[in-house]
């Protein structure tokens, strides 16, 4: 039978290496962002991260039993600058992490903060390489825009056409379509000050492919935005 990994202290990342060794390795992910140690590059500002999305309707979303997923590729799209040197990057998916209450649930913490939860925008290196598979079995095969939630009064309108179409898929390994039009751009916040390190999957195989880049300010959802069980 396939290795179920999850959350518990007989599944969970403490032992997720004995089935998946690249968990054991030396860029892990996710990480505390330890702001007084983090250092400014003039190179990153100098090359300005870039991005290039298009809408699209009819997207499949997936409930992957650890949370949802919508699948998006977009060949149209590109992520570049900052930190990916001179390589494009393509829209694959997107995904989010959330916690049992809003006190917790995102995978990167700040100064050991945790926020409410954290959308993951995952692109590959279309420069470099073929297809998604075989870009995350490279050191800069991937590129994931790490996008912070902090809870709030205000509903994120497009959020909620995502959390809209929960209901229909309560079971893990359930899809079904998103009628509206998404539009990745709008789960960007407007400050786009980001943190940026090479990291991992944070989810098992945890391949070591990951150039992280984490949104200093988060966006802003409602409660039963983030903690829908
Ligand atoms: N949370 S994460 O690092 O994005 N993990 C992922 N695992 C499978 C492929 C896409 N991303
Ligand atoms: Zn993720």
């Amino acid at each position: 039978m396939a290795a179920e990994w999850g959350y518990s202290p007989t599944n969970g990342p403490d032992v997720w290496a004995r089935l998946f060794p690249q968990a054991g390795g030396a860029r892990q992910s996710p990480v505390d962002i330890c702001t007084s140690i983090a250092s400014s590059d003039s190179n990153l500002e100098m090359k300005k991260l870039t991005f290039a999305y298009e809408s699209q309707s009819d997207l499949r979303i997936l409930n992957t039993g650890h949370g949802w997923k919508v699948e998006a590729p977009q060949s149209g799209s590109r992520l570049e600058g900052g930190p990916l040197g001179e390589d494009i990057y393509q829209l694959e998916q997107f995904h989010c992490h959330w916690g049992e209450t809003s006190a917790e649930g995102s995978e990167h913490t700040v100064d050991g903060r945790a926020y409410a939860g954290e959308l993951h925008l995952v692109h590959w290196n279309t420069t470099k390489y073929q297809s998604f598979a075989e870009a995350a079995q490279h050191p800069d095969g991937l590129a994931v825009l790490g996008v912070f939630f902090d809870v709030g009064n205000e509903s994120n309108d497009e959020i909620e056409k995502i959390v809209s179409t929960l209901s229909e898929i309560k079971f893990k390994g359930q899809f079904t379509d998103i009628p509206d039009v998404i539009d990745p751009t709008t789960f960007l916040p407007s400050g786009l000050g980001y943190w940026t390190y090479l990291g991992s999957l944070t989810t098992p195989p945890c391949n070591e492919c990951v150039i992280w880049i984490v949104y200093k300010e988060p966006i802003t959802v409602t409660e039963e935005q983030v903690t829908y069980h």
